[in-house]
């Protein structure tokens, strides 16, 4: 059974919210209050006047309550800006509770997904705890579940587009599924792609010395997923359209049509409506493989990630042994460097290090690869780069001095220390390595003298930094 916050704003009175509690009991689905639940789908009553409901809902969304419908007495006239706040949905109450029912399959539904995505197919599988890629996550399991549409898998190189493309196979809940095909675009050999894809008769060439099932035969009842569709030449996307559109094909060489039945996933790291617009993509073949379209969050997009997937990597490199430990300055280290190649990137480095790595004790900066560690600068402030340099060679030419230099930099790091921690004084005090105090009167002294001498109340950061 379904488990869901309630919540009311505005003018329900007790009879009216018993009412809609029992009517949700007999449908399924239990409820309790909203400041009982740590997270979760839910739903927000409303009146319909209620003002501040987009700020409830905005909030609410952004505290991992991510699945909000919010349900208004009357006809609401900021349904969009509800949507835009987080909201799944905005429905007008039906009087005799008719959309009791159709809220509750929904929540069993969500409930279906959740329960899916907290799996061991799934936590084992394809790691990460952030919300973009949790959310991600949840788009794919409902569409791969529940519907039968082609699915587009995109996202840059790495991001694990053939490990969702393969879920997809795995969660399609159609009955006696035979297997995933796989047909990687960048492999298929010009001149032989037709049999590749339609397979031949006997004959049909030279060397074609025996009949042939081609991939949309091998697909038959199962799925096929074409990698690096954004690869294919334009002349043989023309020939696909048919046999994805109406799933049935010629071999090579044959008269007769044979019919096919599966599912369609399709991969690239390309953007497809820019190739499209470029005219090396055939519009009308995308829209076929399109029905749903998920793209894949770089992993730049999602850093709370990058411990728990090096986590993963290390399990998996030996799992004969207990995983060693990850020492706080090689976490640190994980999360400040880039990855141009995505997860993939971080998986080899995880590889290199362990091969470093001897014995039980934990994984410390050591065993990171030489070519690995950052780059030192010469002197002690290793942070300076050149644009911080040639700030400085701008202060000279404008003629500031070295106080005001000092001045000036002190203020942009306390302006970026408090932007970064969202007004939070005390993380910024701590960043700044100040007492709270401390950098309390600083802002306050600053500020007087702003105002005394009639500039605006923000503190300026570094005018010569171009
Ligand atoms: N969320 C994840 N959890 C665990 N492993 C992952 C995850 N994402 C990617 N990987 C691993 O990273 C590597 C690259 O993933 P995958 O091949 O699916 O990426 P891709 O987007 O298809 O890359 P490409 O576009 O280069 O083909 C694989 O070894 C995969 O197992």
């Amino acid at each position: 059974m379904a488990t869901v916050w309630l919540h009311f704003r505005g003018e329900f009175d007790r009879r009216q919210q018993e009412q809609i509690v029992t009517g949700f009991a007999a449908a399924g689905v239990a409820t309790v209050p909203f400041k009982d639940a740590a997270d979760g789908a839910g739903i927000v009553f409303f009146d319909g006047q209620c003002r501040d409901i987009c700020d409830f809902i905005r909030a609410t969304s952004h505290r991992g309550r991510e699945r909000v419908i919010a349900i208004s007495a009357v006809q609401p006239q900021n349904s969009w800006q509800l949507l835009k706040a987080g909201a799944s949905d905005v429905l007008t109450w039906d009087d005799q509770g008719n959309n009791i029912e159709e809220v509750a399959d929904r929540f069993a539904r969500w409930q279906e997904v959740d329960d899916l995505l907290e799996s061991s197919l799934i936590t084992d599988n394809l790691v990460g705890k952030s919300h973009i890629w949790k959310n991600t996550l949840r788009q794919v399991i409902e569409v791969a579940r529940f519907t039968d549409a082609s699915v587009l898998v995109t996202g840059e190189s790495g991001t694990g587009k053939e490990l969702v493309a393969r879920l997809v196979h795995t969660l399609d809940s159609r009955e006696r599924k035979r297997d995933l095909i796989v047909v990687d675009a960048t492999t298929i050999v010009e001149g032989l792609c037709g049999s590749e894809f339609f397979g031949h008769e006997r004959g049909a060439f030279t060397g074609a010395s025996s009949a042939r099932d081609g991939a949309f035969a091998l697909a038959d009842g199962g799925t096929l997923f074409l990698d690096e569709i954004g690869e294919l030449p334009l002349e043989l996307q023309a020939q696909l359209l048919r046999v994805v559109q109406e799933r049935c094909y010629k071999r090579v060489g044959g008269n007769s049509w044979q019919k096919t039945r599966f599912r369609l996933v399709c991969a690239t790291n390309r953007n497809l409506l820019e190739e499209v617009k470029k005219g090396r993509f055939r519009h009308d073949l995308y829209y076929r493989i399109a029905g749903w379209e998920c793209r894949l969050p770089p992993l730049r997009e999602r850093i709370e990630d990058i411990i728990p997937l090096a986590r993963h990597f290390i399990a998996l490199f030996d799992r004969n042994v207990k995983p060693p430990q990850l020492d706080r300055g090689v976490e640190e280290y994980l999360v400040g460097r880039q990855y141009p190649g995505n997860v993939r990137d971080l998986k080899l480095l995880i590889n290199r290090i362990m091969y470093r790595h001897v014995g039980k004790g934990a994984i410390t900066i050591g065993h990171i690869p030489e070519d690995e560690r950052p780059p030192l600068g010469t002197g002690t402030s290793d942070w300076c780069d050149e644009s911080f340099e040639r700030a400085i060679h701008n202060a000279f030419l404008f003629g500031v001095g070295l106080k005001e230099i000092g001045r000036v930099a002190e203020d942009t790091a306390v302006n970026i220390a408090v932007t970064t921690e969202e007004g939070n004084l005390q993380r910024a005090a701590k960043r700044l390595g100040v007492t709270d105090r401390a950098l309390q009167l600083r802002r306050a002294a600053r500020h007087n003298e702003l105002l005394q001498v009639g500039q605006d109340r923000t503190l300026p950061t570094m005018p010569f930094c171009q």
